[in-house]
């Protein structure tokens, strides 16, 4: 698992080993870390020449020291100091190693021109502007140095992109769009969370001595190795029911093919058995497409409620199918609802419970709940959106989107955050695969976290095999998830 913390936690390690550690130890040691990322991705490239951009703080004393090190390694350097006191704003030690290794100077605020020519010039070109102590958003003279940065250099963040809020929390200003970014110590929330990991490109970590055992994560990322440690495996003793039974209740006779690829994702994902419950036509197509799948109601370890479910479908069959999805929610068995089973959601249930909605079925649920948001609104600030509804529901709330993020009701807890999917998965019936993938996994025991982000993880590989770099339907990411479980399962994480 990759975890982030958040800055309030970073600077905390940090103040213990400042306490421990000869003056300025840190700080060499994130300039080694940096210089020597730069300088293999200069020689990867053939690259000569190095920009440096430097702001005020710490942030611009790494900078600093790594230009004086790529000077020492051979490498042509340039360093542009921003803040509008030149010389005396920056790092005074950091300025001085990088002189004294020949680092040419050059100060923004006295030739802006010659400052933007020269980072024209720059193969490999290093964010120091500003670090964790950065508000979000460039300020116009860096933002004019940022725009003159060639559009063939490699730029490196150093330690998170200029104009990124740290935390991943604040979406405004323009930030600097990284190839990388080489953070120290842990990566921070801005690193997985939209829009910064946008910004942040390929992350590597440097350790530098900070003791983070103890730190909590803000955000948490599953990787291809945490599979096999959380995905239930079924052992000599088990059956189809200790495997775990979902109830799907899914489709009616306007949605039909959500039906079938729930319950076909929730199969090819390893259930022990599915219920299905439905109205007559997605019954049929469903006995039909996948004859594994059980017709009608029965003892269920969990719930799957709402995909392609209308809830204000006319007609007998339909009010008796939605009357099961009602069943299921005041039952005390864990539910995943999905889709039209949110708008049936009528207040904080007990049991474990997983909301999956996209942006707009957020926005739509957070209206209903009383607090007024556009899809807009959710999609510039998904994780507070998220919290907010995981906090009023009571539940753990999935958002959908090419970040998939998942959040429990405590507010303290992490954000779990996946990017595992191409963007040809943004296509109709995507969800219903997850939604049952996500079912089958509640109903083996998982807890709504786990769940979800496993869920989210999987199908988004499942998404990217079967992608293979084209046009994908939502039929093939089903088919795709037994291999992808299987090549998951076999991968030896030691
Ligand atoms: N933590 C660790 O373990 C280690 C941390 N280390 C390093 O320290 C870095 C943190 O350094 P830091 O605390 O000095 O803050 P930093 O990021 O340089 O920014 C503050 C300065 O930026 C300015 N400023 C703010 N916003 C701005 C904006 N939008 N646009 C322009 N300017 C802006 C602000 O000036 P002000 O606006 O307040 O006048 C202030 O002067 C960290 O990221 C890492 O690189 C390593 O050395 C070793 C281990
Ligand atoms: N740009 C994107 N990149 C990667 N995955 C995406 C992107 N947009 C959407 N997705 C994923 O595609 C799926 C779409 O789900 P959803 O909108 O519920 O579709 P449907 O309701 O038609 O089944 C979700 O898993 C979502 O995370």
């Amino acid at each position: 698992m990759i975890r982030a913390a958040s800055v309030a936690e970073v600077r905390a390690a940090e103040a213990v080993a400042l306490a421990q550690l000869p003056e300025g130890e840190l700080m060499q040691r994130a300039a080694e870390g940096l210089a020597g990322v730069a300088a293999a991705r200069l020689a990867e490239r053939d690259g000569r020449t190095v920009v440096a951009l430097v702001g005020a703080g710490d942030n611009g004393g790494d900078t600093l020291y790594a230009a004086g090190l790529l000077c020492d390694a051979g490498f042509a350097c340039v360093v542009v100091l921003l803040p509008d006191s030149g010389r005396d704003g920056v790092h005074a030690a950091g300025l001085r190693a990088a002189e004294e290794a020949g680092a040419s100077v050059v100060v923004a605020s006295d030739d802006p021109a010659a400052a933007a020519a020269a980072v024209a010039e720059g193969d490999l070109v290093l964010d120091g502007i500003v670090g964790i102590g950065g508000r979000p958003g460039l300020r116009p003279p860096a933002a004019a140095l940022v725009d003159a940065i060639a559009d063939d250099a490699w730029v490196v963040a150093v330690d998170v992109s200029s104009g990124l809020d740290p935390d991943g929390l604040d979406p405004d200003g323009d930030a600097v769009w990284a190839d990388e970014t080489v953070t120290f110590g842990v990566p921070k929330p801005a690193h997985l969370l939209p829009p910064g990991e946008a910004a942040t490109g390929r992350l590597t970590v440097i350790d530098i001595g900070l003791d983070l055992a103890a730190v909590p994560a803000a955000v948490e990322r599953l990787i291809h190795d945490d599979v096999a440690a959380l995905w239930p495996v079924p052992g000599p003793g088990d059956d189809k029911y200790s495997r775990g039974v979902l109830g799907v209740v899914a489709g009616g006779e306007l949605y039909t093919g959500a039906a079938v690829l729930a319950v076909t994702a929730a199969v090819e994902s390893g259930v022990g058995m599915v219920r299905y419950v439905g109205t007559p036509t997605p019954t049929g197509l469903v006995r039909h497409a996948v004859p594994e799948a059980v017709v009608g109601e029965g003892r269920v370890q969990a719930w799957l409620i709402g995909p392609g479910l209308d809830p204000e479908a006319p007609g007998d069959e339909a009010t008796a199918q939605l009357q099961v999805a009602r069943d299921a929610l005041a039952s005390d068995l864990p539910v995943v609802v999905d889709a039209g089973g949110l708008d049936l959601l009528s207040g904080p249930r007990a049991a474990p419970t997983l909301l999956t909605p996209h942006a707009g079925e957020l926005a739509g649920l957070l209206s209903r709940w009383g607090s007024p948001v556009s899809r807009a609104d959710v999609e510039r600030e998904p994780v507070r959106h998220a919290r907010s509804a995981a906090e009023q529901t009571g539940a753990t709330v999935l958002l959908k989107g090419s970040t998939t993020i998942v959040v429990g009701p405590a507010p303290e807890g992490p954000v779990r955050s996946q990017a595992d999917a191409p963007a040809w998965l943004a296509t109709a019936g995507a969800g219903d695969v997850l939604a049952g993938v996500v079912g089958m996994l509640l109903a083996a025991g998982l807890a709504p976290l786990d769940a979800g982000s496993l869920a989210a993880l999987v199908h988004g590989v499942a998404a990217d095999r079967a992608s293979g770099g084209g046009p994908l339907r939502a039929t093939a990411v089903a088919g795709a998830l037994r291999s992808t479980i299987r090549d998951l399962l076999r991968r030896d994480p030691t």
